[in-house]
């Protein structure tokens, strides 16, 4: 099944637990959106708030990959991505292709809490 979402959420091991208190702060507002995720973020962000959240493979396992398919055939305009600046990854190379990714496409794209509330803003104000 192809799936298309409004905005992929997605965070590293060392920002998950802030991803999901930015998350929980903001449900309203993601409510009404399909989101994506990859695995585990996916997961927890569900087990922790409720959400409905489509998941992806594991990002070390192909789920950044994914997420860069989807925004390649156009099934993905916003991605709120919360990289760990501080640890080294085995899937960086997947990490940089998905970043690359969205460049190109020009993506919405969020690598922090900052930012990700102005995705979340842009998104209310014009839709997806
Ligand atoms: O590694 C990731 C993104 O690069 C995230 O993957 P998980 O959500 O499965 O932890």
């Amino acid at each position: 099944m192809e799936i298309h979402a409004d905005l992929a959420l997605v965070g590293h091991d060392g920002k998950k637990d802030e991803l999901i208190a930015w998350v929980g702060e903001r449900i309203e507002l993601l409510r009404p959106l399909s989101l994506v995720a990859t695995g585990t973020t996916g997961a927890r962000i569900h087990a922790a708030t409720g959400l409905k959240v489509t998941r992806l493979l594991s990002g070390p396992l192909g789920g950044d990959a994914q997420l860069g398919a989807m925004i390649s055939e156009g099934r993905l305009r916003n991605l709120i991505f919360f990289i760990d600046p501080l640890s080294a990854l085995p899937h960086d190379v997947d990490v940089k292709s998905l970043l690359r990714l969205a460049i190109l496409y020009d993506v919405r794209l969020a690598v922090n809490r900052r930012s990700a509330d102005a995705v979340l803003a842009a998104i209310a104000a014009d839709g997806c």
